[in-house]
């Protein structure tokens, strides 16, 4: 960014797709521009380290997670962009204050995020200091190299919606023959979007478990955007949390 060029925050028209009203999932062409994502890439480079996972036994899941995350500055000016995108995304009726810091993970050959919820069972997580639970999820491919295999995001409890467009498109994986719920394969600038909770009770909602597979080959880099139900407070969103809390 400089004085001549100075950055403005404008959004790509991306394309919505829904794979599932019940849980509902989204699925979102084009949410991140390639100029996005290079800039994430560039101030991310870095700053990854080895990503944590809250739970109620933290020593015994951290092995679930081989990646590497890094929360970005919430003052950084497409992290600040992104952010509007999805609460506009999300019908406006959520304030900045309950995102979570926005999210990078990256995965070289071999690592994985195994199953998981990204809604909190453990009630000491589960604080209005923190904003309570995780509303919604946003799952962004920021970064797939040419050599990537595997890697995708697979959804065992969703049932895949039928029409080949999605085996055409290459959004879904096709290939398996057996039923195993929905794989997303990665996509650079793609998105998925999920509701962690039902709509009734505010309980997290066990459908929505979900793994990103182990990469066979190649490297893939992605963002979480998180929505909690309340505001985070003030010191939650500036304090060096563990990254995955
Ligand atoms: O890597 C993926 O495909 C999914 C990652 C994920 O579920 C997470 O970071 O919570
Ligand atoms: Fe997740």
């Amino acid at each position: 960014d400089n004085v001549n060029n100075p950055y403005k925050c404008t959004h790509p028209s991306y394309q919505v797709h829904k794979v599932s009203s019940s849980p509902l999932v989204i699925y979102i062409q084009n949410f991140m521009t390639p100029s996005e994502r290079q800039h994430l890439r560039q101030i991310s480079s870095s700053t990854f380290r080895r990503s944590a996972v809250a739970g109620n036994s933290g020593a015994q899941r951290v092995g679930i997670r081989t990646s590497q995350s890094t929360s970005l500055p919430p003052s950084d000016p497409i992290a600040r962009c992104i952010s509007e995108r999805a609460i506009s995304f999300q019908g406006f009726d959520i304030h900045e204050s309950q995102l979570e810091p926005l999210q990078l993970v990256k995965y070289a050959q071999t690592e994985r995020y195994d199953f998981h919820t990204d809604w909190l069972s453990d009630p000491n997580y589960v604080t209005s200091f923190n904003g309570g639970n995780r509303q919604s999820s946003f799952f962004v491919y920021v970064h797939v190299s040419n050599d990537t295999t595997g890697g995708g995001t697979n959804f065992p409890l969703l049932a895949a919606p039928h029409d080949n467009k999605w085996c055409d498109l290459g959004i879904l994986e096709c290939d398996e023959l057996y039923t195993n719920g929905v794989t997303f394969r990665p996509l650079e600038g793609n998105a998925i979007f999920w509701e962690n909770l039902l709509p009734e009770s505010g309980e997290g909602d066990p459908r929505t478990e979900h793994a990103g597979l182990p990469l066979t080959s190649g490297d893939k880099m992605g963002m979480n955007i998180w929505t909690r139900q309340m505001p985070l407070s003030e010191e939650a969103r500036r304090e060096d949390l563990p990254v995955d809390f």
